[in-house]
């Protein structure tokens, strides 16, 4: 057997990167992993049996990285620097820094990466750091496949869109050269074939079991008789207070909104709520809209039902000191991989010669 690909993993933060490699079934290896998150560090560390290097990415130098002879990076650096809600204030945010350090740094290597991926949101493409970014790695050689995806081009009922650039150096190539230094809003070819499925399933395959029988008596009374029913129930003075901004899904939709960092703290634009309660659907009309809500038996996804959503493997699984927010803030600022472990299949396959 060949040996494998040496991996590292910046702004680790539970995983999802490392998951998505061994989705793909790449023969990588992670070398190391870095993040300055302590609570995601336990996660990590809890799952993988490896602690990332805690502490902050920019001070790592040239020749810190050099000793780890990787052929892979993959960065998922902090995306508020671009979100629509952010101030948009790209590089000129502190949280950028580190991203642009790294690049910074990466052109006085003297074995700078083969491959590299790099995620984040979508408005990242249109940012100042992103065409430094791009200025650095072709400078250094690499040709890049730009992709702009979301879980729900891949099966999954759940809209995450999402930037990913993957790059190669010379000689390395993609399979599909024909999409070489472009941005792309459909998966890479052989990807398209293998893993597009013609319709997502339906929201109620992600639910824990004991979640997943609905109508008004479960509501009524089985949700009491589990044990953590009730934090994840929405309280009656949000659904006042918020009702009308509420995304709210079905068990059987087929689609349901990004969680991000603040689920569960805020329900504004976080992501979205179950109705567990259906029948309340049709005569909803007929009431006025907060006491039709009260009668759809709210709830917010739990954290493993999220981690379902992000595909993460049942074996994933938070330590017990990490409370429910700090779940749902690890999980919102992760990925998907049911997107990135195809995308990182399609990054390391080589044309046959
Ligand atoms: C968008 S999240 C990436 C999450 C990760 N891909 C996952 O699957 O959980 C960004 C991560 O970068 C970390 N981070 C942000 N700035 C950093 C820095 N300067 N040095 C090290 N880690 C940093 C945060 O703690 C956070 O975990």
């Amino acid at each position: 057997m060949e040996s494998p690909w040496r991996v590292l993993e910046f702004y680790s933060g539970i995983g999802g990167m490392r998951y998505s490699l061994m989705e793909a079934g790449i023969n990588g290896e992670v070398v190391e992993a870095f993040d300055i998150n302590d609570r995601a560090n336990d996660v990590y560390e809890n799952n993988f049996g490896h602690r990332p290097c805690q502490g902050n990415i920019q001070t790592l130098t040239a020749n810190d990285l050099d000793k780890y002879r990787a052929h892979a990076w993959l960065l998922s650096p902090p995306c508020q620097p671009y979100t629509r809600q952010g101030l948009q204030k790209h590089s000129g945010d502190a949280r950028a820094s580190s991203f642009i350090k790294i690049l910074e740094v990466m052109q006085h290597m003297c074995q700078p990466p083969l491959m590299l991926f790099v995620e984040n949101v979508v408005g990242f493409e249109v940012s100042d750091t992103h065409n430094q970014l791009i200025d650095v790695i072709r400078g250094l050689g690499f040709v890049t496949q730009e992709f702009i995806l979301s879980p729900l081009q891949f099966g999954v009922p759940y809209s995450r869109p999402r930037y990913f650039c993957l790059a190669k150096r010379k000689p390395l190539s993609f399979l599909n050269p024909s999409d070489d230094n472009k941005l792309i809003l459909r998966p890479p070819f052989d990807v398209h074939n293998k893993m597009m499925q013609p319709s997502c399933k339906q929201i109620k395959s992600f639910l824990e079991p004991q979640h997943v029988d609905f109508g008004k008596d479960k509501v009524e009374g089985g949700l009491e008789s589990i044990h953590d029913a009730d934090q994840f129930t929405v309280p009656t003075s949000l659904i006042e207070r918020w009702g009308n901004a509420m995304d709210i899904v079905y068990p059987e939709s087929n689609r349901c909104c990004c969680f991000t960092k603040s689920y569960y703290r805020y329900v504004k634009g976080t992501g979205s709520l179950l109705a567990t309660y259906q029948n309340a659907k049709q005569n909803s009309e007929e009431i006025d809209k907060a006491n039709s809500l009260k009668e759809l038996g709210l709830r917010f996804f739990t954290p493993r039902e999220v981690a379902n959503l992000h595909s993460f493997p049942p074996t994933f699984k938070f330590p017990d000191h990490i409370t429910l927010k700090q779940q749902f803030a690890l999980l919102g600022n992760s990925l998907s991989i049911a997107v990135v472990g195809p995308l990182l299949q399609y990054l390391f396959s080589q044309p046959t010669q």
